[in-house]
């Protein structure tokens, strides 16, 4: 048994060295070649799973991407080649809302004004969309969500404190958008260019908007014509059209500016693997002898201790950064972009990311009694104690 996995999936050698030979190569180096005598497929986002892929793999039986998204794989074409099929949902789904609370805070900072006075729509309210509602809510946030497809499904009308209204009637009410919607090219709730020109063009200024979905979701030319021309809304993106070769233009347009790292913590990135492991082993009627606490190394930060006297806002900030700065991958996106041309210096970032750890690692200890500040804090995921 011969198992492909994209280099870039960490504790590969240690989960599946022990169902077969495995073989590493970069993402974007798999090749239909590459793939002649592989039984199993394990990838990240950035191998396109097609026909042309495939035209050679006649062993394949198993792919696997250690992601939530699944845009990149042709799965009616699994189906019909009898191929099976494992992804992993919500596997980084904390380390988004990690990324988008860091990237509000720091707008907040930056701009001037506090997060309590805004009100966040979500649009897509599953494993991240819905972690991002509960975590506003208990932060006092007011907040609103736009989920058709489970609206339609569920007959659902609230997620956490926050209401479902549709689109139109978030945009209207909302001061942050925050996109997180599969990239669904076909079908009633088709999300290519769900953000479009129309809807760009009538954002109220002073309007932030977050993509960590797909980078197609929103029409990136029309985004960069209202940033480069009244320039009076904000955009946080994190995912692109055209990665990695992504638009010099926006990305200097964008307040922060991300090589879609959204996602990339230690705890995500290693439960990712660790669902495809579990996949596999069973598609092949294995135990699975790694947990995934065997993936999962003591983070280096574990305790910040709070004295009294910190404006909340200030405080929360301070815990944020401590597990993840988003300034600092905004800044080696541009650095590396500048010094190594855009489509290399995005990938350089993302290959050579410092894997972070989620809020939940971190325990905040709070020496003075504060229940507003602990509710804050703990609402945004950190873990909470009184000294
Ligand atoms: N930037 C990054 O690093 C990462 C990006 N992602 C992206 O985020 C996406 C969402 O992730 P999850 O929440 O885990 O997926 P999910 O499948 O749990 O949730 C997606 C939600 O979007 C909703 N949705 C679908 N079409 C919609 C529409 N037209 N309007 C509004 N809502 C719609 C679905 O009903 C669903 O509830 C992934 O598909 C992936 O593309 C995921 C992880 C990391
Ligand atoms: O899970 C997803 O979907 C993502 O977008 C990942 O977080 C990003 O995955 P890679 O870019 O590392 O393939």
């Amino acid at each position: 048994m011969k198992i492909l996995v994209d280099a870039d999936v960490p504790a590969a050698d240690l989960c599946f060295r022990d169902l077969g030979e495995v073989v590493r190569l970069p993402g974007r180096e798999i090749t239909a070649a590459a793939l002649r005598d592989i039984d199993a497929l394990v990838v990240r986002s950035i191998t396109r799973v097609d026909a042309a892929l495939l035209a050679e793999a006649r062993r394949l039986r198993f792919v696997g991407t250690c992601t939530i998204g699944t845009d990149h794989i042709d799965r009616d074409l699994l189906a019909t080649r009898g191929i099976a099929f494992a992804s992993a949902p919500g596997c980084n789904a904390e380390a988004v809302v990690d990324y988008v609370l860091g990237s509000l805070a720091t707008l907040a900072e930056r701009q001037g004004w506090t997060l309590a006075e805004r009100r966040v729509g979500v649009i897509g309210a599953g494993n991240v969309g819905g972690r991002l509602l509960r975590r506003l809510s208990a932060m006092g946030i007011d907040c609103l969500a736009c989920d058709p497809p489970r609206v339609e499904a569920e007959r659902v009308s609230r997620e956490g404190q926050a209401a479902f209204v549709d689109l139109e009637t978030l945009i209207d009410a909302c001061d942050v958008l925050c996109l997180h919607t599969p990239l669904v090219r076909q079908g009633p709730h088709a999300t290519h260019h769900l953000l479009g020109a129309q809807a760009i063009a009538e954002l109220a200024p002073g309007t932030v908007l977050l993509n960590a979905g797909r980078g197609d979701c929103v029409d990136g030319q029309a985004l960069r014509g209202r940033l480069a021309g009244e320039g009076d809304i904000t955009a946080v993106l994190d995912v692109w059209e055209h990665e990695p070769g992504i638009d010099a233009v926006l990305r200097d347009l964008a307040e922060i500016a991300t090589p879609h790292i959204a996602g990339h913590s230690l705890e995500g990135k290693r439960r990712g693997t660790h669902m495809i492991y579990r996949a596999l082993c069973e598609r092949l009627g294995l135990p699975t002898r790694v947990s995934l606490e065997d993936l999962l190394p003591a983070p280096p930060l574990r305790r910040l201790e709070l004295g009294p006297g910190l404006e909340p806002e200030e405080a929360l900030r301070l815990c944020l950064r401590a597990v993840h700065d988003v300034r600092r991958d905004h800044d080696s996106l541009l650095r590396e972009s500048r010094l190594q041309g855009m489509a290399k210096g995005f990938d350089a970032c993302r290959a050579s990311y410092p894997l972070r750890r989620e809020f939940a690692a971190l325990e905040v200890v709070l020496v003075a009694p504060d229940e507003s500040l602990a509710t804050l804090l703990a609402g945004a995921g950190f873990r909470v104690t009184r000294g």
